[in-house]
């Protein structure tokens, strides 16, 4: 039997990049993944495709509002197809840097087969082969989970696996929950011309977020697709009568749907893994439980990603997949940390997070909270732009020192990214007032939530006033 430093199970965002890690630092490393190619979900079915897809349909809502507004005319329908080979460049592009060879180079040796433990140390490779490793990682990601609908079967349901390759766009698309995943597509589809509905368990979308800045992207979203919340999606019906299909929720209401997508959350993959072998138990929703160390209940069995069942990200799962290599390759015992990771809803406008919400910090901290919020109508750069949406909140400490970062506007990832290096190397929001931004620029609304910081220090603070005596008696 083949004996390795480290199995690592699962060749997505979380696996790849332990594998690249642990073999850069010379330990023998397998790398299992039961598909035909590496990359995961994000590459194939998740991140890349769906940003390609949100591109698309931006190119097209701009281009039709510029057509409203120029008095251009603007012909034809578009083709789900072409879209979508649109999207599968973008996947191929990025696979190239995801390829097998690319990891054997570096010395992994690559088992396109499906794990199945067999013991603590031992992982069987599809019906054949096994192989044993000191430490183990599992980074088997997660799957779409299909709820319970009534004769589901009577309409065309697509997921994330499967909507990147559909042909033809429905005419009324019924999407299942108004996560990240929901919200995202549904809002693609609707500007590529089909009708959307989401509907969701949630009073409101984005219920885990800040509020304010929640409801401000659920307005914008509201101009482009329908909302049903606080329902669920029952059952399908037919009437034979009319040949009309549909959804069935419920609080009462039937919806005309011509196909669904589900949207409804995650399973971690781990049915099949045969844990118990490995001394594992997986909670009920599937995840592996691990401390901040990502040990699993078994020490030297780690695991990152989304089946962990935590923060269901790429950029959360690389980061685990670091830690990872140093606990498992060095035998540290690193602790994780979340706190300074960001996240985005890429929708138009996007929804941008970093830490906690004012509700969240005023339960840790009490009234021992300052909270600064900046409108887009207060920088010149989005007023030249003509767009109201942006809006940011920042919560800090007493002290000045960020606790929580919020916004919602167009392009918010690549604008407030900074407030997370400022997060990181511990700076206080204040530092923004000593930063030259290049005129106009969107970033200015930092700066201009750290004017506001000093406005209300100063106003009133009695060395402002002798400062003013100073001036008023020099002059
Ligand atoms: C539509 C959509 C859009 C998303 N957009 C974003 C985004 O913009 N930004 C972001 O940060 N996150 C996004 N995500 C989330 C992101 O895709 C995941 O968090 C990320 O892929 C998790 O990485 P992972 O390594 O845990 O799992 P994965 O990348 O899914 O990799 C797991 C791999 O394990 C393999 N595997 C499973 N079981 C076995 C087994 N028994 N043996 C061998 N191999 C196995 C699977 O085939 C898979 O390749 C999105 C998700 C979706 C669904
Ligand atoms: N931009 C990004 O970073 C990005 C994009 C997509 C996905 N992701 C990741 O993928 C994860 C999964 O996203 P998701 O949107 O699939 O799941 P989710 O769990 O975040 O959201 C699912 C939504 O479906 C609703 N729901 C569940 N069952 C329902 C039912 N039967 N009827 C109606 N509504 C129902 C829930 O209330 C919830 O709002 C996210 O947590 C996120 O971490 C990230």
């Amino acid at each position: 039997m083949k004996k390795y430093d480290l199995i690592i199970i699962g060749g997505g965002s979380g696996g790849l990049t332990a594998a690249s890690g642990a073999a850069q630092f010379g330990a023998s490393v397998a790398l299992v993944e039961k598909k035909n190619n590496l990359g995961g979900d994000c590459l194939h079915a998740g991140c890349v495709p769906s940003k390609a897809f949100i591109t698309v349909g931006k190119e097209i809502h701009q281009a039709r509002k510029a057509a409203e507004q120029h008095n251009l005319q603007l012909a034809g329908d578009i083709s789900l197809a072409q879209v979508n080979r649109r999207v599968h460049d973008a996947i191929d592009d990025i696979q190239e840097m995801d390829d097998v060879s690319r990891f054997e180079e570096m010395g992994v040796d690559v088992y396109l087969k499906e794990a199945v433990f067999t013991g603590p140390h031992t992982v069987q490779l599809g019906d054949g082969e096994e192989i044993e490793g000191k430490r183990i990682v599992i980074a088997t990601g997660s799957k779409a989970v299909i709820p319970p609908i009534d004769n589901i079967e009577a309409l065309p349901y697509f997921t994330n696996e499967t909507i990147f390759d559909a042909e033809e766009l429905p005419g009324h698309i019924v999407c299942v929950g108004g996560g990240p995943v929901g919200v995202e597509l549904a809002q693609v589809l609707a500007r590529l011309g089909a009708k959307v509905t989401i509907v969701d368990n949630a009073p409101r979308l984005f219920p885990n977020e800040e509020e304010e800045i929640g409801r401000r992207v659920q307005s914008a979203l509201l101009e482009e697709l329908n909302f049903v919340p606080n329902a669920r999606v029952e059952a399908i019906e037919e009437d034979k009568a009319s040949g009309l299909v549909y959804a069935v929720l419920s609080n009462g209401e039937k919806i005309k749907a011509d196909a669904l997508l589900i949207a409804a959350g995650r399973r971690p993959n781990t049915d099949s893994l045969q844990l118990g072998k490995a001394g594992i138990d997986p909670a009920k929703d599937g995840s592996i439980p691990v401390k901040p160390t990502l040990q699993t209940k078994a020490p030297h069995i780690y695991a990152v990603g989304d089946v962990t069942g935590e923060y269901a990200f790429t950029h959360a799962a690389g980061l685990e997949g670091q830690i990872v290599v140093t606990n498992a390759v060095f035998g540290l015992r690193r602790k994780v940390s979340y706190s300074t990771l960001p996240w985005v809803f890429y929708t138009e406008p996007e929804l941008f997070r970093l830490g906690l919400t004012e509700q969240q910090a005023r339960e840790k901290h009490g009234d021992s909270i300052n909270v600064y919020k900046v409108n887009g109508g207060d920088v010149d750069r989005f007023i030249a732009e003509r767009d109201k949406t942006p809006l940011v909140k920042i919560i800090t400490d007493k002290r000045g020192k960020i606790l929580g970062a919020h916004a919602a506007g167009k392009n918010a990832s690549d604008w407030m990214h900074e407030v997370v290096a400022a997060k990181a190397w511990k700076k206080p929001l204040r530092s923004f007032s000593s930063i030259v931004y290049p005129y106009p620029s969107r970033g200015e609304i930092l700066k201009k939530a750290a004017d506001i910081y000093w406005r209300e220090k100063l106003f009133d603070s009695s060395a402002t006033k002798l400062l003013k005596k100073y001036v008023q008696t020099f002059r």
